[in-house]
């Protein structure tokens, strides 16, 4: 299978810092599979994320999407059309509900579908978010359902590709494994790319790949 997204020769570091976090790193990531970057505290897997999620520039090689060299797609339409970010913060609008998160992620992203709103809700139903939360302040949501919501927004915005960042940090073990099988979901069923980071083995283990980052270097684990 082609790859969605490759490293080529990708190399990075911090201008404060006179070594690379990373050098030379050539992977690629495939359509319908669920990757986990694993690798101990400050080894760049966060780092790594941003890369690939067009939020920062390689210093040195490039990110292929779809064949065609980030540089040439421009970060900004690459992020607004082909990649979903999710963070442990959740980073949802605090002063709206799920319902007009998802429906504002959907503006921004020209996502098409026939009835936004219907498409909306049932996404959240589908993730678990009772009808009664729906249109509730997502202040008053749990930990859990903020993040079930955030995984939502990446499923109503048509992304081909989905990178989170300790999408389980927060949570509680019923959480961690209802959030888990979402990814797997957006994987498996949507043929989506997912990719992320997590300091949790048994969440890397429910990943189809495992890459470890140490020592400045990615390794494949299965
Ligand atoms: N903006 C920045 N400027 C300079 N150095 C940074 C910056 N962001 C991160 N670093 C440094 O780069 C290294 C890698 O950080 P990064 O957050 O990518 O690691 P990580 O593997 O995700 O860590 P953790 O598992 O603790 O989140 C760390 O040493 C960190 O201090």
């Amino acid at each position: 299978m082609t790859a969605m997204l490759e490293t080529k020769d990708l190399t990075y570091w911090y201008n404060s810092s006179n070594q690379p976090l990373f050098k030379d790193v050539n992977l690629s990531f495939e359509a319908g599979k669920l990757y986990a970057i694993v690798g101990r505290s400050g080894s760049g897997k966060t780092t790594f994320l941003s890369l690939l999620a067009g939020l920062d520039k390689p210093k040195v090689g490039d990110i292929w999407y779809q064949g065609q060299p980030l540089k040439k797609i421009g970060l900004t339409n690459y992020r607004r059309h082909d990649v979903s970010v999710v963070f442990q913060a959740y980073n949802l609008f605090t002063y709206m509900s799920p319902l007009n998160n998802l429906m504002t992620a959907m503006a921004i992203t020209n996502s098409q579908h026939q009835d936004d709103k219907q498409y909306a809700t049932e996404i959240l139903t589908r993730v678990g978010i009772a009808a009664e939360d729906v249109n509730r302040n997502v202040t008053h949501l749990s930990g859990g359902q903020q993040q079930r919501v955030a995984i939502a927004r990446t499923m109503v915005c048509d992304a081909p590709l989905v990178v989170a960042d300790e999408p389980t940090g927060n949570l509680d073990e019923q959480n961690t494994q209802s959030i888990i099988e979402q990814f797997q979901q957006l994987a498996h069923s949507e043929g989506k790319c997912v990719i992320l980071v997590t300091h949790e083995s048994d969440v890397a283990a429910q990943c189809d790949e495992q890459i470890k980052l140490a020592n400045n270097e990615f390794q494949s684990i299965i």
